[in-house]
C-alpha cells in the first residue's frame, strides 16, 4: 500500500502512529476513542478519515496533530515523536509544521487576507518571502484580494484563505477537518478540488476528516475507523462507493 500501511522503521511517513490509544474518562464512564491504533500516512498523499458516529476520527486528528496526547502508543510526525515533545514545544511544532484547515475557517475578521496568510510566519518568527506569499495566494486563486478583510469574502473563498494560512509554512502535513462542511456543494467542491491539487501538484500531504462521501472522492484513499480501530482502506475511492461501505460499516 502506498498511502496507508502499518508502521516501518524509515522516516518516509508524513505521519505514523503506532499502538496509539486514547481513552476518555474512568471507570465505568470510560471510552476507548482509540484502541491500539497503528497507521502510516505517505509523504505527498491525500487521505480521508471515514467512520461512523463515534468512531474516533476526531480524537485520531487531534493526536495526530499534536492536539491532545495519547495515552499509549507514539506519533512521529516526519520522524519527530510527538510524545517526547512537551508542550511549548508540541505548540511550536504546530506552527511550524503542520497546517490547519477547519470547517469555519477561523480567519481573523479584523486582519486583511495577505495579514491572515502571513500570521503564522509571523507567530513562527519566520522571514515572509514575498514572491512565496504571492505564490501562495495565486495557488489559492486570491492574488487580487489581498487587501480585502474576511466579511468581503465568499465562504468559499474565506475557505481558500485558510488553505493559504496553512499552506505559507510549507508544512509536513495539512489537517482538514470537515472543510466544505459550512459550504454550498459546488462550492465545496472548489475547495476540494485545490486541496487534490496542493497534493498532486505541489507535493503537500493532506489528511482530512470527513462525513461526506463526495468529499471524501477527491482523496486518494479513504481509511475507514470502526469503534477506535481501523477497519479497512479504499483506494481511488468513488462517492457511491464510500457512501455503500459507510452504510455497511454503520449497520455493524
Ligand atoms: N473529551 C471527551 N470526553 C469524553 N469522551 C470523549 C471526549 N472526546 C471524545 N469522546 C468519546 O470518544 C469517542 C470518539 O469520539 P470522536 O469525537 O473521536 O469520534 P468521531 O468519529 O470524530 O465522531 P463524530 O463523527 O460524531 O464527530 C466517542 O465515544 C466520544 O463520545
Amino acid at each position: 500500500m502506498d498511502g496507508v500501511g502499518t508502521p516501518g522503521s524509515q522516516n518516509s511517513w508524513a505521519v505514523e502512529l503506532r499502538s496509539v490509544s486514547r481513552t476518555y474518562g474512568r471507570g465505568a464512564g470510560e471510552v476507548a476513542a482509540l484502541r491500539d491504533l497503528s497507521l502510516t500516512f505517505g509523504r505527498g498523499s491525500f487521505t480521508a478519515v471515514m467512520g461512523p458516529s463515534g468512531a474516533g476520527k476526531s480524537t485520531l486528528l487531534h493526536c495526530a496533530a499534536g492536539l491532545d496526547r495519547p495515552d499509549g502508543g507514539s506519533v512521529q510526525l516526519a520522524g519527530t515523536d510527538l510524545t517526547t515533545l512537551d508542550e511549548a514545544q508540541l505548540t511550536m511544532l504546530r506552527r511550524e509544521r503542520i497546517g490547519f484547515v477547519f470547517q469555519a475557517y477561523n480567519l481573523l475578521g479584523s486582519l486583511t487576507v495577505e495579514e491572515n496568510i502571513k500570521l503564522p510566519l509571523l507567530l513562527a518568527e519566520q522571514v515572509v518571502e514575498t514572491a512565496w506569499l504571492e505564490h501562495v495566494a495565486r495557488r489559492v486563486g486570491l492574488a487580487d484580494r489581498m487587501g480585502h478583510r474576511p466579511a468581503q469574502l465568499s465562504g468559499g473563498q474565506q475557505q481558500r484563505v485558510a488553505i493559504a494560512r496553512a499552506l505559507v509554512t510549507r508544512p509536513e502535513v495539512i489537517f482538514a477537518d470537515e472543510p466544505t462542511g459550512a459550504l454550498d456543494s459546488r462550492t465545496g467542491r472548489g475547495v476540494l478540488a485545490l486541496l487534490r491539487e496542493v497534493v498532486d501538484h505541489d507535493g503537500n500531504t493532506v489528511i482530512m476528516v470527513t462525513h461526506d462521501p463526495i468529499a471524501a472522492s477527491y482523496a486518494q484513499r479513504v481509511v475507514f475507523l470502526v469503534d477506535g480501530a481501523f477497519a479497512e482502506v479504499m483506494e481511488s475511492p468513488t462517492a457511491e462507493r464510500v457512501a455503500a461501505r459507510m452504510t455497511r460499516l454503520e449497520g455493524l
